[in-house]
């Protein structure tokens, strides 16, 4: 990449309309896990100065995807630490949450703007109505003014529908929401190519692609209790987000001001692929699947090289336990996931269907079974 292309990329930072901005755990606490109430107005501060009243006049629409439920339902729950049981986890998350929002509430209110809460899971985001859905509440509440503040639903989204991290649903949101910008805030400036609290570690200021991640150690969280992923799903996400034609930023969240105002500060992953259509992203990325179809080397050829819809002629074998709508994943002969995709019919229904034409099934049991098995418009690629 030239020394033009690199300024391109901070210039794409500065001109950006739609921001994702994420906040960890870590950047919203003090030391003993509370809430910080002085580091959620100082976020605000930052939002508002330098994006949502961006002074040249062409104020930005922000939405912030803040954790920190978890950790600020702890003192009340008694905790000093985040529990590793998961419905006590969900329990310190649904008092937390109430408490995060309120003081997100109050705060941006000093600047007259208003916020609506929006909780996500991974399995509603992938099915199509709650899809739409998701998107509608989004686009609206920009389009009202509002701020949107996005956690994971906690309480309901169990082991296996569960994001887990907040950086991998904000790269997903930014795609979702058609954003120009996805900018993670945590507790450290940049990534470095090593442990950030070691000495000799040097801070990389520019990521054109896997190549400049090649013998980076990327670490996990640093401070024991609070954060969840470190470094690892920060890059996880920097990587879907670029691949989807999005730029990310990641910083400390006191330089927020200066990283949304395209200071070069922290480290800015540039772009690698183009837009794609939004809910595959989802697909690929946000879903476990429930079962797994196996392909013949044709339906295969159909699938990946044509993009063509599944048939049951092209399946020789069903696993798992799923029902119509559920995502599962198509292996080829050998048994290597080749695409993820929506099914439209239940696991105990596929075995007798399989290698049999759409219209003989149709003649045979009905025009309903004419049906494909996965449509293309509900398949990803991996
Ligand atoms: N190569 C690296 N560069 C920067 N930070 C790293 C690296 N490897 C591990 N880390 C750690 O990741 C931590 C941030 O992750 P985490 O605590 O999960 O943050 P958050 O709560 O903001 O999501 C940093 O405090 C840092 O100690
Ligand atoms: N949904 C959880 C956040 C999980 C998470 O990703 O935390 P973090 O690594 O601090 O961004 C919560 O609000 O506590």
């Amino acid at each position: 990449m030239s020394d033009d292309e690199l300024a391109a990329g901070r210039a794409a930072v500065i001109a950006a309309r739609r921001i994702v901005v994420k906040v960890g755990s870590s950047s919203l606490t003090t030391a003993s896990g509370g809430l910080d109430g002085s580091r959620v107005d100082a976020l605000v501060d930052a939002l508002h100065e330098s994006a949502l009243a961006r002074p040249a006049g062409d104020p930005a629409e922000v939405v912030l995807v803040s954790s920190g439920a978890i950790a600020a339902g702890l003192a009340p729950l008694g905790l000093t630490k985040r529990p590793r049981e998961l419905a006590l986890q969900q329990a310190a998350a649904s008092v937390g949450q109430g408490l995060l929002i309120a003081r997100y509430t109050q705060s941006f209110a000093r600047h007259g703007h208003g916020v609506g809460q929006v909780l996500l899971t991974a399995d509603d985001v992938t099915r199509r109505s709650h899809y739409r859905n998701a998107l509608q509440t989004l686009s609206r509440l920009l389009e009202l003014g509002f701020v949107p503040i996005v956690n994971e639903n906690d309480t309901v989204a169990t082991q296996e529908i569960r994001f887990g991290d907040n950086d991998r649903l904000a790269a997903l949101v930014a795609h979702l929401v058609n954003a120009d910008l996805l900018v993670l805030l945590s507790d450290v400036d940049a990534l470095y190519d090593g442990d950030p609290r070691k000495p000799g570690s040097v801070l990389i200021s520019d990521v054109r692609g896997p190549q400049d991640l090649a013998g980076v150690a990327i670490g996990s969280a640093g401070r024991a209790g609070v954060g969840t992923g470190g470094m690892v799903t920060k890059v996880e996400a920097a990587r879907i987000a670029t691949e989807a034609g999005i730029p990310v930023v990641l910083t400390r969240a006191a330089y927020a001001a200066r990283a949304l105002r395209g200071d070069p500060v922290g480290t800015l992953f540039h772009r690698t692929g183009k837009r794609s259509a939004a809910r595959l992203l989802w697909l690929a990325h946000a879903t476990a699947p429930r079962g797994e179809l196996k392909l013949d080397a044709g339906a295969v050829d159909a699938v990946v090289r044509r993009r063509l819809s599944l048939l049951p002629a092209g399946i020789t074998a069903v696993s798992g336990t799923f029902v119509a709508g559920d995502p599962v994943d198509l292996v080829d002969p050998s048994g290597r996931p080749v695409a993820r995709g929506l099914v439209n019919y239940d696991a105990a229904e596929l075995p007798s269907l399989l290698g049999r034409s759409t219209r003989d099934l149709a003649v045979d049991l009905g025009p309903q079974y004419e049906r494909e098995v996965v449509h293309r418009d509900d398949l990803a690629l991996l």
